[in-house]
């Protein structure tokens, strides 16, 4: 079933729930230093606004000391009228840019303490989370969602916030100084500005969530591409990839234009309101000079204030369309965060405490998906510093019991024990941290070499690493490097060979250091001269450890205590090799073709 995080269709969300969780942000707990910032660019807003309030009446004031005979007179006044209405414009702009010097922090701490707290929680989602999602598709939700918590933050406290402050400003002046016929007239016009600009702009935000989710199916698509480069190349798909994202980009861009062809409608729709109301009062105000009530500066005043107020409601489609997407990419994102655990720590968990390591699978049942048994009752132990080999055919199972015993996913009954403490029992990263494992194909970090085999332990030091290079005779190798640990291995470890990649991931596994050791046909990509050095070493790290190999050459597993043969989730043999062998069943058949391979390939 794909996650439901990657659902951005989606054009309505909880708007009230949203905002809710959207909250905290806004004004962050624990947080006094960025609350004052809050506090000051509040009051900064006040101050612009309170620049841009007195302009109309000095403008008002200076055409009126034009017209006034006696006033008229005295230049120096109207100079000064002047003066003070330029430096009202300069305040405006000082006290904006004041405001977005000092919000800047609030703004980019919301959206770090955001993006931390997603990536934190997708570090904690189950194997299945991770084996469901599209890695595109979810760093683009993040990237939305981090960018709208910042824009929504600053559209509310400096567009929505300062526009009712400014509204409610002009509607007073022009009840005291014009009586109720403008202010209601005023009034009915922002109403229906509003309502046409919400009622556009809905239809907007479904043509843009379709083209978000064009984008994002778009963007999926091309790091999956990107991702699979080698398989595309092998089977010469290049063509066929670029048309399939030809084809999503011509969707995307066909949506692209209707939602920018709409803008223009919106735009039109908009100036008609506007235009009506500022002709309507501008013929108040003629008619009111007539009569001899209004003055030519009352004409400019009343002018000028619209004219101030219809500036910010011009943005207020982009905005409330803003605000809505902002929604939308929170929403997706609360989502993710939402995304349940599906393993979990259960309440009270200790850490795990291990004495001498034993393991223990009692009548383990397990499937992944609801109609397909993968393991049926597994019932085996692996003593204390003793070594259980699992053979088998191929999708019998294998790795799914190493997955289990990292406790990815918990098994369905029975339990799996260390030391006598059920796995489920015990915190994950107590559980975790007990086992090492080298796995079958290893994925490094694009970063060196260095760090990916200092990865195995936090804080490892130089000489350590190198020590882990030599156990895993990596050392040779790296010395050839120019540029030695500093190498960079590429994305996923891509530019080393499979050999060397499993070699890294043996020597961290090394600096781990860990007491239960599990390798899933660990040294399969090495030659066999290497390999015969890593067998060496790994049997000599295993001597003192639990260790579970997951094996299909039978010759890397000759030397373990017990030799599991899993066949279709049930354990259909079980021996040392020697008694195995002596069983004349699975097991002898496989080592006998196996033999003949070696013999055939020598
Ligand atoms: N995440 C998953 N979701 C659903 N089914 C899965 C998943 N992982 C593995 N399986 C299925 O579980 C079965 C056992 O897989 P597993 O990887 O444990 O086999 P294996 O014995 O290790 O095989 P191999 O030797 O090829 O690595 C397979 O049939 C596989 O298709």
């Amino acid at each position: 079933m794909p996650p439901d995080y990657a659902t951005q269709g989606q054009i309505d969300p909880p708007m009230i729930p949203t905002l809710k969780r959207f909250l905290p942000y806004l004004w962050p707990k624990g947080e006094p230093g960025l609350r004052m910032r809050i506090i000051v660019a509040g009051f900064l807003v006040l101050c612009a606004k309170a620049a841009i309030l007195t302009m109309p009446f000095l403008y008002k004031a200076v055409i009126d000391g034009m017209s006034d005979d006696e006033l008229g007179t005295e230049l120096t006044v109207l100079l000064a009228l002047v003066a003070t209405y330029g430096l009202a414009r300069f305040g405006q702009v000082l006290f904006d840019n004041l405001r977005n010097i000092v919000f800047e922090k609030v703004g980019q701490q919301a959206a770090r303490r955001l993006a931390t707290n997603v990536f934190t929680h997708l570090h904690s989602l189950s194997l299945r989370f991770h084996l469901g999602r599209r890695t595109g598709e979810v760093t683009k939700i993040i990237e939305r969602g981090t960018k709208s918590i910042d824009i929504m933050l600053y559209f509310l406290l400096f567009n929505i916030a300062p526009t009712v402050v400014e509204l409610t400003a002009v509607l007073v002046i022009f009840q005291i100084k014009f009586g109720f016929g403008l202010v209601a007239a005023t009034m009915a016009m922002v109403a229906i500005y509003i309502i046409f600009t919400r009622k556009v702009t809905d239809w907007r935000n479904a043509l843009r969530a379709k083209m978000n989710d064009m984008d994002t199916r778009v963007i999926g698509r091309s790091v999956d591409a990107l991702l699979n480069y080698e398989t595309v190349k092998y089977f010469t798909a290049e063509r066929r990839e670029s048309e399939r994202y030809d084809k999503a980009m011509r969707d995307w861009a066909a949506a692209a234009v209707k939602s920018e062809n709409s803008l223009g409608m919106l735009n039109i729709g908009q100036s008609i309101i506007t235009n009506l109301t500022m002709i309507g009062a501008m013929a108040f105000s003629v008619y009111g000079w007539q009569q001899g009530d209004l003055t030519v500066g009352d004409l400019v005043l009343v002018n000028a204030l619209l004219m101030q107020l219809f500036r910010p409601l011009d943005l207020l489609g982009m905005v409330y369309r803003t605000i809505c997407q902002g929604l939308v990419d929170m929403d997706a994102m609360f989502k993710l965060i939402d995304t349940k655990q599906e393993v979990v720590d259960k309440p009270g968990a200790k850490p795990l405490q291990v004495s001498d390591g034993t393991v223990r699978f009692e009548n383990v049942v397990f499937n992944y998906d609801d109609d397909r048994k993968i393991l049926h009752g597994l019932d085996f132990e692996v003593p204390a510093d003793g070594t259980l080999a699992i053979v088998g055919p191929s999708g019998a199972g294998k790795s799914t019991i190493a997955r289990l015993l990292f406790r990815f996913y918990d098994p369905q009954d029975g339990r799996i024990l260390i030391d006598g403490q059920d796995i489920a029992e015990v915190t994950q990263h107590s559980l975790r941290g007990a086992i090492g494992i080298v796995p079958q194909d290893s994925v490094l970090f694009n970063d060196s070499i260095g760090y990916n085999i200092g990865y195995g332990r936090e804080g490892a030091t130089q000489a350590e690493i190198e020590e882990a290079a030599r156990g895993a005779a990596l050392d040779g190798f790296i010395a050839k490097l120019p540029d030695g640990y500093d190498t960079q291995v590429g994305e996923r470890g891509l530019k080393l060979s499979g050999g060397e990649k499993q070699r890294v991931a043996i020597a961290r596994t090394l600096l781990k250091n860990p007491p239960i050791l599990i390798l899933d046909e660990a040294t399969s990509a090495l030659d066999s001269r290497t390999e015969d050095e890593i067998q060496a070493t790994l049997a000599k790290i295993s001597e003192r450890r639990t260790t579970l190999i997951i094996a299909h050459r039978l010759s890397t597993i000759t030397h373990a205590d017990e030799i599991i043969v899993l066949n279709e989730g049930r354990i259909a043999e079980r021996g040392s090799h020697r008694q195995l062998l002596v069983k004349r069943g699975l097991y002898a058949d496989m080592w006998k073709r196996q033999a003949e391979d070696q013999r055939e390939k020598a």
